[in-house]
């Protein structure tokens, strides 16, 4: 959630993967089955494919681990292929081709009752449009999920009461969904996810039909309920600030295949291609890379008696102190001397050279 937070944007975490998905494929059209298998069909572009075979390719070939208690953020355009991965997570869309693994169980092996099962209790998924019932209340729209699972009922409003509470929305259990903003409907759309106590909660888009202003403090309330209750979070946005601000790491897709996957620090510090390169070109630097980014080597000139930083501060919040010190800063982890920054690599960020 945080730029200190760093995973190595290949290695999978030593813990079992949340989830694991091994060249995974969704192709939309005419006998989508032969694509993955063809490697002719499968190295054409997006136009040539949909000319030669009719058919889409809206996941191409992604292979990725989601390690528990990440936020992986799945970035990209419009048309990318981001709702339809984050529903073929699930199965909710029947993936072509490839693995996919939750906690270490094959999902695609899985039947209709095992699906139904992990999707009631192990995920839960909020959308856009928040699906919300009109006729119930706050409350017995929050506890549905366990309705449905069959809970009995002083279970479930204690349930649905205490996230309804952990979500900001006490007081407000007794009202119908058309009495709220928009942004307390997507209050209730979470309440509803966490209520079930999912291992993971699949987001698709669910902040963009909201105004800026709520967009942003629904954005830090995912950041908070994050640092609560700790679940692992697919999160889909085609907002580059929203994917920063949330994603432990992220997926930059672009018709169909990822482009990057990595923190927002090495996405913006180290971008893949031009197309990243364009893509974060706006990113205020200073607030995404950290001292890891822009220290260099001692020099023989260099006096080392200065302040120390941590490797992982970000950069905007190290300014003053960089700036205030007569001599470098050192940046140290573990007692180890792994570089310096000065003045000069400060002002490089924050001034956007
Ligand atoms: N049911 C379908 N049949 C045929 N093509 C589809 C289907 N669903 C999606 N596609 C195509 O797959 C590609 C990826 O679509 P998808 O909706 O996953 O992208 P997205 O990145 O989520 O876009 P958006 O942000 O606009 O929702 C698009 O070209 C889309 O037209």
């Amino acid at each position: 959630m945080t730029a200190q937070l760093e995973y190595p944007a290949d290695a999978p975490s030593a813990a079992e993967p949340a989830i694991s998905v091994q060249g995974l494929w969704k192709v939309f059209g005419p006998k989508a089955a032969r694509v993955p298998r063809r490697p002719d069909l499968a190295a054409l572009d997006r136009r040539q494919l949909k000319q030669k075979t009719g058919c889409t390719a809206a996941v191409r070939d992604l292979s990725f681990d989601v390690a528990p208690g990440e936020v992986f953020v799945v970035m990209g355009l419009s048309g990318s292929g981001k709702s339809t991965l984050v529903r073929c997570l699930t199965r909710l869309i029947e993936p072509t081709a490839g693995g996919l693994f939750f906690e270490g169980e094959d999902l695609r092996a899985a039947d209709e009752k095992r699906l139904r099962e992990l999707r009631r209790s192990k995920f839960s998924m909020v959308f856009q449009h928040f699906g919300l019932l009109p006729h119930r209340r706050v409350i017995d729209n929050v506890s549905y999920g366990l309705e449905v699972r069959g809970e009995n009922k002083s279970d479930r409003r204690r349930r649905a009461q205490e996230v309804i509470e952990l979500v900001g929305l006490a007081g407000s259990e007794q009202l119908y969904p058309e009495e709220l903003s928009g942004g307390m409907q997507q209050r209730v759309g979470l309440a509803r996810a966490l209520a079930g106590d999912p291992d993971v909660m699949l987001f698709d888009e669910p902040f963009s039909a909201l105004d800026p202003l709520i967009r942003r403090e629904m954005q830090s309330e995912v950041v908070r309920l994050h640092q609560e209750v700790g679940k692992t979070m697919v999160f889909v946005t085609h907002d580059l600030t929203e994917a920063l601000k949330l994603g432990d790491r992220i997926l930059l897709m672009r018709d169909g295949a990822a482009i990057q996957l990595g923190t927002g620090a090495e996405l913006v510090g180290n971008p893949a291609d031009d197309y990243v390169r364009e893509f974060v070109r706006d990113v205020s630097k200073a607030d995404v890379l950290t001292l890891r980014w822009i220290m260099r080597p001692p020099t023989d000139d260099d006096v080392l008696d200065g302040p120390e930083l941590g490797p992982d501060v970000v950069v905007r919040e190290a300014t003053r102190a960089v700036l205030g010190a007569d001599r470098p800063v050192k940046v140290v982890a573990n007692g180890e001397l792994l570089g310096v920054v000065g003045g000069e690599e400060i002002l490089a960020v924050v001034a956007g050279v």
